[in-house]
């Protein structure tokens, strides 16, 4: 595998946008086709223009949109699928069909014959096009493998550009996986592509074995989405290529985390913390054991074949029940808070006291601490919040005034957002970007106590221009106010530490 060049079909756009409940509109889908292309992906599967007028619209789009990347259009083996990937434009059309007993039986409920006439024909009338082509055999895993072999080898024989073998219900292991493409590629003279899902967790590793036995492309979707439990991850495919087995892509793995992120939004579909390469924990360090030896050298506690910089992502010490002396004085040194053993000693003690409580432990609540062991700094904090006032509705763009004493000095600014606490969060940008440079570096709300009542808890995060990043944490049943007070806090922390 060392040195081995892999090609990378991304299908965010098709199978991703095939996740319960997922729809992007046109206007996302070519934004995330430009990210796509930037991230280095070889081919985009664009869509099923058949699907609706929507994603016809989109397919077309990006096919027109001068990409790096190969755009790929999805069809069944029928004419009327082909054609609307013809009139989109796209370079490629990848056809499927079932294979399977299961599903040609009481789905498409056609004869095995049948199956491979209507496959040839559809490659038949692909290349008469001029177009690239890949075919599917859906639910290759479960298909009968003599069959298997005799439907790749009439489509080759029919002029099929690449064949694609998918674990359309993830079932397969990744030994069966090995055995597979170890005997397709003895049989066939095409390149292969896998395409896996995973609902045994196995969509990954399936894609890893398909490739040390062979296949030369792996299909994968941006945070793992699809049908079901999704499809193989882009991020973790790719990463294991490079850095386990040292395999070689196309992909700029710098913008691994910043793609993960866009297609984050547009979805809907959170990234769970723990996820891999792309989670916000992936490269966090709580326990005082690790952050020690973080501390001291990354590779101690993490892969070190695989840092957060080549993925575009940030290391980040986290306090809490399990942290320890080491974390905890480097955290307070970075805001020039220099106590001595014993306030040490009963810094972390308070924290230990606090997180026991199963609170969050911010950098406000740490400083906080420090201030009442070692005192205050001298002076009032630089902004005194004084009012904050919101307009919104269904026919208004939500706008905010906020009007506070910056070092003594009154000033009022006012912004407009998407909502009332978007609005509000920038006017205070807009106030502070009169005096300092500080941005708004993450952002989380939740509802601490239930009803229309309920006690909302923010936790921001503000980073100065020296990338230094301060997080403080603000209650009230006002989400707009919970959100400005933690703002304010943090903000204050960073320019007063
Ligand atoms: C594993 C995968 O991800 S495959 C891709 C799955 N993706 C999607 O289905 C998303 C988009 N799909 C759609 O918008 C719709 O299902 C459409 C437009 C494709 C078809 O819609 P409808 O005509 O209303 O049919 P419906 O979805 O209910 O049933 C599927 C039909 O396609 C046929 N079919 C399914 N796969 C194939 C195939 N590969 N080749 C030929 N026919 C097929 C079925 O036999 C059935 O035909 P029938 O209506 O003659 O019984
Ligand atoms: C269209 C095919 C490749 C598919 O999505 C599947 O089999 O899961």
């Amino acid at each position: 595998m060392r040195n081995r060049k892999i090609s990378i079909f991304d299908t965010t756009l098709r199978d991703g946008e095939q996740t319960p409940g997922v729809s992007l509109t046109p206007e996302q889908k070519i934004e995330i086709a430009h990210q796509l292309s930037k991230l280095g992906v070889d081919t985009i599967e664009a869509g099923f223009p058949i699907a609706s007028a929507g994603d016809m619209e989109s397919v077309r789009n990006i096919a027109n949109a001068g990409l790096t990347s190969e755009v790929c259009g999805l069809a069944r083996v029928l004419t009327k699928d082909l054609d609307t990937c013809i009139d989109a434009g796209v370079g490629m059309i990848h056809t499927f069909v079932s294979t399977s007993d299961i599903q040609r039986i009481h789905t498409i409920k056609k004869s095995r014959e049948e199956v491979v006439e209507m496959s040839v024909n559809a490659v038949q009338y692909i290349k008469d096009h001029g177009m690239r082509c890949m075919f599917s055999a859906m639910d290759a895993t479960r298909t009968d493998l003599d069959y298997l072999i005799e439907v790749y080898k009439a489509v080759e024989d029919a002029g099929c550009d690449i064949i694609n073998v998918p674990d359309t219900v993830g079932i397969i292991a990744p030994s069966g996986m090995y055995r597979l493409i170890s005997k397709l590629d003895k049989e066939m003279n095409i390149p292969i592509d896998t395409h896996c899902h995973n609902d045994f967790g196995l969509a990954v590793a399936n894609s890893l074995m398909a490739i040390e036995a062979g296949a030369s492309q792996a299909q994968v979707t941006v945070n793992g989405l699809g049908e079901r439990a999704g499809n193989a991850d882009l991020a973790e495919t790719v990463m294991s290529l490079h850095s386990i087995y040292g395999a070689k892509t196309n992909i700029n793995t710098e913008y691994i985390v910043e793609t993960a992120r866009m297609v984050e939004r547009y979805t809907g579909v959170q990234i769970p913390p723990h996820m891999p390469i792309v989670g916000e924990n992936a490269f966090a360090h709580e326990s005082g054991i690790h952050t020690h030896g973080v501390l001291e050298n990354s590779d101690t506690f993490e892969p070190g074949i695989m840092t957060p910089e080549m993925v575009g992502h940030t290391r980040r010490i986290v306090l809490g029940k399990h942290a320890g002396k080491h974390a905890v004085l480097r955290s307070l040194q970075s805001a020039n808070i220099n106590p001595t053993d014993a306030q040490l000693d009963a810094i972390i003690k308070k924290v230990k006291m606090l997180a026991d409580k199963g609170k969050r432990i911010t950098d406000a609540d740490l400083y906080t601490i420090a201030f009442d062991i070692l005192g205050r700094p001298e002076g009032m904090p630089p902004i005194d919040l004084k009012e904050v006032s919101v307009m919104t509705g269904n026919i208004t763009t939500s706008t905010a005034v906020v009007k506070a004493l910056f070092n003594g000095k009154e000033c009022v600014a006012s912004n407009v957002g998407v909502g009332p606490v978007d609005a509000a969060l920038k006017a205070v940008e807009t106030l502070i970007g009169q005096h300092a440079k500080v941005t708004i570096h993450d952002f989380r709300i939740e509802a601490v106590t239930g009803g229309s009542d309920a006690l909302a808890e923010v936790v921001i995060g503000v980073q100065n221009d020296k990338g230094r990043i301060v997080t403080a944490r603000a209650a009230n049943v006002d989400i707009v106010l919970a959100s400005v007070e933690a703002l304010v806090t943090a903000i204050n922390m960073l320019l007063k530490t």
